[in-house]
């Protein structure tokens, strides 16, 4: 569910009376998502997402991240723009919490992700990557490695209950993948920018092309976004969109998400030398997320958790890949 806040019909034509979006014709909750509370709204204005934000996003970055959104957009990237009302902003307040509205994005995410849809992915992300420039603002990455220690020392007390000897397993990880992890700035430091951070297939949105073939639609959900090295982002899609269901790595889909993020941004020497740790890093922020959420869900929570071992499943498999033909190249 994702609906943690419930609306009024009242409060929100009160609520609408600040935009010029016209009449409201009809709105319902939207079942999916984790994080933030989502309606969809159609007006006599056209179609638009309403946000009521939660949970993980703190509301003093929401201006960065709407911020991010309005130059990503402007920049001809399909993603949600945030629609301001009378007063020439976009964050309001609705129901107690921060919320905005965006422009709806039309299509469907992929529930089973296939090679077809793994190089327009690729594409995607490295269209994003070329749109984030010129943003000046930066948003340091509050789950990037320095937050793997303290998160691990959070899980600790309950992680080996979801797999006996799990929190020593990562100990070993995180000191090999922090020793290994390309340095910020000087020498050997990767190419640095805007990133999305979580671009899993539930927020890339496809519709089929003349050709039958899948084209990507619209990305979404930009409330991890933040300013770190750009193949991070690349090996966050590799972990995501190239596993099989039974957790096997798919190196054709590997193979074509980079093809398709080099024809539009090709990765260097470096950056592709670095893919395995930063793989591994990806892999590891996910399982200690989930492994936090696991723990930490109160029963009964009209939330469904995501499972921390798949993770620990392709963390495996990056460690022993070491070297980047591992990915198909
Ligand atoms: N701009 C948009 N256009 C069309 N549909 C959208 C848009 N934004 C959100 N949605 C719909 O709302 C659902 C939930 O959105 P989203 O993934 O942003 O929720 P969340 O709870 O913030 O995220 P998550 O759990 O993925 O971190 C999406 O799967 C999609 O169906
Ligand atoms: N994409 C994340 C959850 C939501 O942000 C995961 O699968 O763990």
């Amino acid at each position: 569910m994702a609906v943690y806040t419930e609306v009024s019909d009242e409060a929100l034509r009160a609520f609408l009376a600040g935009y010029d979006l016209g009449e409201l014709i009809a709105f319902r909750g939207i079942a999916e998502g984790v994080e933030n509370s989502n309606y969809a709204l159609k007006t006599t204005g056209g179609d638009f997402i309403l946000t009521l934000y939660e949970r993980r996003v703190d509301p003093a970055e929401l201006p960065w991240f709407l911020g991010l959104m309005r130059h990503l957009a402007a920049r001809g990237l399909a993603c949600p723009q945030p629609v301001a009302g009378h007063d020439g902003e976009a964050l309001r307040a609705l129901a107690g919490r921060p919320a905005a509205i965006c422009t709806f994005l039309p299509g469907v995410w992929p529930r089973r992700p296939a090679v077809a849809h793994c190089g327009p992915l690729g594409g995607a992300l490295a269209a994003l990557h070329a749109a984030g420039d010129g943003f000046s603002a930066e948003r340091p990455n509050s789950l990037g490695p320095q937050a793997w220690g303290p998160l691990l020392e959070r899980c600790r007390p309950n992680g080996d209950t979801v797999q006996p000897g799990l929190c020593a397993e990562l100990d070993g990880h995180l000191a090999s993948i922090l020793q290994d992890w390309p340095p910020l700035s000087g020498p050997g430091a990767l190419p640095r920018g805007h990133i999305h951070a979580d671009l899993f297939p539930d927020n890339v949105f496809f519709l089929e092309g003349t050709d039958r073939r899948p084209r990507v639609s619209g990305l979404i959900d930009f409330y991890f976004a933040c300013t770190d090295t750009l193949a991070y982002d690349v090996a966050i899609c590799l972990n995501a969109w190239c596993f099989e269901p039974d957790l096997a790595f798919n190196v054709t889909k590997a193979r074509a998400l980079l093809a398709g993020y080099n024809a539009v941004r090709p990765l260097s020497t470096d950056e592709m030398a670095a893919l395995p740790v930063l793989c591994r890093g990806a892999a590891l922020r996910f399982l200690l997320t989930r492994l936090y959420d696991w723990a930490n869900t109160p029963p009964g929570a009209m939330v469904t958790r995501k499972d921390p071992l798949e993770y620990l499943r392709r963390l495996r498999f990056h460690a022993a890949a070491k070297e980047v033909s591992a990915y198909g190249v």
